[in-house]
């Protein structure tokens, strides 16, 4: 079975460096001339579904926006993934999980099992119950070719406080959580399953990316503030294995299909010129 790490790999490769999130913020809704309710919500992924699922590598829908109508909220999440896989894109759950190990257990066995309604390609998890506690999620991304990008140094100004407090051992909180992804990619190639996501408005990181052989989510761009031209302050040599990704400044651009698309278009156009990668 091919690991997340080469899908990713062969999906950059043929649709571009880009994930792009659905995340059906109400006043976005709102934007789109849609009612904020499930019907709203299911029309707003469905015109995401049919501009972007079959152009971009990784798509990104926000649990929270689909949670927030409860069971009827899932439902559409369990359809709009399984119309973004057979799209041929990448799906990448943003959820965020982190629990003690027998509830992180569960939560992997919800995303990552291929027999569960909510299964996708990969999901974010949090590290700040211990890297260690998140080791059924590894477990169950590896026996399934899944992929899990774990929080290391978020695009929102208060995550500072947290990622760049000291461990005993005089390292930031977020490098030991880098320090034990490289571990885990250590012998992956081309591209490690296991990655992490450190915001594109952090700016000079002084952190050390350089062993991780895993995909780098960058969030924050467009409506938080970066820029692409960001990237290469905030990743210098890691550049290749940047992920950018953005949501807000693409679905702006709706409810036009079209226009939707050339949102896209323009946006990795940006990021191919700042990581360097080919047209
Ligand atoms: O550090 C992080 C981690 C995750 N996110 C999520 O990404 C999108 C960003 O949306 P924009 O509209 O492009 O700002 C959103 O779902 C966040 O929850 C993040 O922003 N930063």
């Amino acid at each position: 079975m091919e690991s997340f790490g080469s899908r990713l790999h062969e999906a950059v490769a043929r649709r571009g460096p880009l994930c792009v999130g659905i995340d059906p913020h109400p006043g976005l809704l709102t934007r789109w001339g849609l009612s904020d309710d499930v019907a709203g919500l299911e029309r707003f992924s469905g015109t995401v579904v049919e501009a972007l699922g079959d152009r971009v590598a990784v798509v990104k829908p926000q649990s929270a926006f689909f949670e927030r109508f409860g069971s009827r909220g899932l439902a559409v999440l369990e359809s709009t993934i399984r119309q973004l896989r057979n799209a041929g894109a990448l799906v990448l759950l943003d959820v965020k999980r982190g629990d003690i190990g027998s509830t992180v257990a569960a939560y992997a066995s919800a995303y990552l099992d291929p027999s569960s309604p909510l299964y996708v390609d990969a999901v974010t998890v949090s590290p700040y119950l211990g890297v260690g506690s998140l080791a059924p999620m590894f477990e169950l991304a590896a026996a399934h070719g899944g992929g899990v990008f774990v929080l290391a140094l978020t695009s929102n100004p208060e995550g500072a406080a947290v990622q760049r407090a000291r461990t005993p051992d005089g390292r930031t909180v977020a490098q030991a959580v880098i320090d034990q992804i490289a571990q885990l990619n250590r012998d992956a190639e081309p591209l490690g399953s296991y990655g992490l996501v450190v915001g594109a408005t952090v700016g000079d990181t002084g952190h050390d990316l350089s062993a991780v052989r895993g995909p780098l989510l960058a969030p924050g761009l467009g409506a938080q503030g970066a820029t692409a031209a960001d990237l290469r302050t905030v990743f210098g040599s890691s550049l290749p294995w940047v992920l950018p990704s953005y949501s807000r400044e693409v679905l702006h651009a709706g409810p036009d299909a079209a226009a939707l698309r050339a949102a896209a278009d323009r946006v990795l156009t940006d990021c191919r010129a700042a990581l360097g990668a080919p047209d």
